[in-house]
């Protein structure tokens, strides 16, 4: 937690909070000196202008007590919120560029309640420290000294005091901390269920799962809820006792101090002002055994996060990043004998991948499912970076290139389509927010999607909803292409983009990118699984377990290729059977 209030915690405003602090923790100090001034020089002797003016200076202490108390109360809670709004932003900014590696590392879950419940057990913890962690140390001295000052016979007491709280707390924090520790991992896995059960509500419903999922939410939940019981429960012994040893306390004082008075070796004034002194001793060691009971569950949050904001990114730019080049005729897409594997897998998912794509060019990529297709395409906007080997674009190692610039080359529809919420127009301006509503109405003619936004009334400003939930699968597919197009790149990729589409729109949309002026001057790269939607592209790459087994053209490996002879047989098979 210390890395992260050294990170984030602006330490000129704590320095303002804690002087200001220290003067209410002064005027705390002097009233009861004052009390026993009024009671022993005031009432004891009947001296009414003594009591007036002495009242006086009691309230004006603590009015300053109370000011004081006001801008250091304002300074804690203020310090702490930015501090949380601060390690949101970074987390934030470091999620959106972890690699997929890393980012599977910590899966979304746990990065919400990372980026969220964490970050508020920080904030929480944040105002205690800054609040009473430093209040109780210089109360407990002050209040001692004070105390000592008063009556140093009396401070006898606290001998036995003090160690029974101290064992009190030592128990409490022996039970609570470890329960308060695994809290955290508790609303993961709440957040996990709770997600899946979002994102997978239909599927659950038409599985009749419901029952199932609601189960598994309630035993999330229910450990979650036991163990928070378990710990406040542990925690709210503290009052109630700490109470009783605070009333033991003072029986001690009353005893001792009466006979001090009989013995004439105290006035009553002192008495009155030890006991509240002895008050504030027992109320700051309360709090500082408070913090350090809620400082573990904060620690845990802190670890969770830093591991995060320390996560070494396995993509990284380079130090000198290459200047783009100016590729306005030039594009080109080249594979240079490429090898990846996932993270941890025995096995290379992509192996000596080898081909060179020009502007002007489809490249097509067919095979079975699990062959490699998705992955191979994830590293053209280099998600990953390969184990051996170079992908390049216009001629440049995208390794070379900073990663802003490599994504600015390349404009990609993922195989899931992935709208936000918005309207139509600014989905469409995602990658190139100074498009013109020309442009995006000649994206979506050549995605085919004119027709369904065109009956809108609202045309582009049709209202798109989360995850684009008030469209087809289709239609989505549709809108994610036009808004691949919208974005100019000089290298397009489509992750099985069209699988959506029927045969004849699929077979539209193909000619009416062949036929744009300026997807022309782009490389295109399609993966696809129907023989159909590759056939008529200028290379097309057949791949199988990671490898590519054939490169060409249709003809050319109908004629030689033995995999792309079988997935036609495949798909004749299917055919016929379907139409038989
Ligand atoms: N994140 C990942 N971590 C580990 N292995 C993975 C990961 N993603 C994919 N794989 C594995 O890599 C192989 C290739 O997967 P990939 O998604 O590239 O296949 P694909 O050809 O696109 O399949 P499909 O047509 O079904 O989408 C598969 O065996 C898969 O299990």
């Amino acid at each position: 937690m210390f890395k992260l209030s050294r990170r984030y915690l602006a330490w000129w405003a704590v320095a303002i909070g804690t002087a200001f602090l220290i003067v209410q923790v002064m005027c705390d100090l002097w009233l009861p000196n004052i009390t026993s001034d009024i009671i022993n020089n005031g009432v004891a002797k009947s001296n009414i202008d003594y009591i007036w003016h002495s009242g006086y200076k009691m309230l004006a202490i603590s009015f300053l007590g109370i000011l004081a108390s006001g801008v250091n109360v304002y300074f804690a809670a203020t310090q702490s919120q930015r501090m949380g709004s601060k390690i949101r932003d970074a987390l934030f900014k470091k999620v959106s560029f972890l690699s997929n590696h890393e980012f599977e590392q910590f899966g979304d879950a746990s990065l919400i309640t990372r980026t969220t419940n964490d970050v508020i057990q920080i904030q929480n913890v944040m105002v205690m420290i800054l609040r009473m962690m430093l209040q109780s140390p210089i109360m407990l001295f002050g209040a001692s000294f004070m105390a000592y000052n008063k009556q140093p016979e009396l401070t006898a007491v606290f001998l036995v005091s003090l160690p029974v709280l101290a064992l009190f707390v030592g128990i409490v924090m022996f039970f609570a901390v470890p329960l308060f520790q695994g809290m955290q991992k508790k609303i993961d896995r709440i957040n996990l269920v709770f997600r899946e059960g979002l994102t997978g509500v239909r599927v659950i419903r038409a599985f009749n799962r419901d029952k199932f999922e609601q189960d598994r939410f309630e035993g999330a939940n229910k450990d979650y809820t036991n163990t928070a019981i378990k710990v406040f429960t542990i925690v709210s012994f503290m009052f109630p006792i700490m109470t009783l040893i605070m009333s033991g306390t003072n029986i001690g004082i009353i005893w001792y101090g009466a006979r001090l008075i009989s013995n004439q070796t105290m006035q009553v004034g002192n008495l009155v002002a030890f006991m509240t002194y002895a008050a504030q001793i027992l109320m700051s060691f309360m709090m500082l055994s408070m913090v350090f009971v809620f400082i573990p569950r904060a620690s845990a949050s802190a670890k969770r996060i830093n591991e995060v904001l320390e996560m070494k990114n396995s993509v990284k730019d380079p130090q000198t990043p290459t200047a783009l080049k100016d590729v306005s005729s030039t594009a080109s897409l080249e594979f240079d004998h490429v090898d990846f594997r996932y993270k941890g897998a025995e096995k290379l998912a992509i192996s000596d991948a080898n081909f060179k794509a020009q502007a002007g060019q489809t490249v097509a990529i067919i095979g079975g499912t699990g062959s490699g297709k998705s992955t191979l395409i994830s590293l053209i906007p280099r998600f990953f970076d390969p184990e051996k080997g170079q992908v390049l674009i216009n001629g440049t190692d995208i390794k070379a290139m900073s990663q802003h610039d490599v994504h600015s080359q390349v404009s990609l529809a993922q195989q899931k389509s992935v709208l936000f919420r918005g309207t139509v127009r600014e989905n469409m301006q995602y990658g190139n927010p100074d498009a013109t509503d020309d442009q995006i109405w000649r994206a979506m003619e050549i995605a085919q999607a004119t027709e369904f936004i065109h009956k809108d009334e609202d045309g582009l400003d049709a209202w798109v909803e989360q995850d684009g939930d008030n469209f087809s699968g289709g239609q989505k597919q549709r809108l994610t292409i036009a808004r691949t197009l919208v974005k100019q790149a000089p290298v397009y990729v489509f992750d099985d983009s069209f699988s959506a589409l029927d045969f004849k729109t699929d077979a539209e949309l193909r000619h009416a990118l062949r036929e744009d002026a300026q997807i022309q001057k782009s490389v295109v790269v399609i993966v696809a699984q129907r023989i159909a939607t590759v056939a008529d592209a200028d290379l097309i790459l057949v791949i199988d377990g990671g490898k590519i087994v054939g490169q060409g053209t249709h003809q050319e490996l109908k004629a030689n290729n033995e995999t792309y002879r079988e997935i036609i047989d495949s798909q004749i098979k299917k055919g016929d059977q379907a139409n038989g």
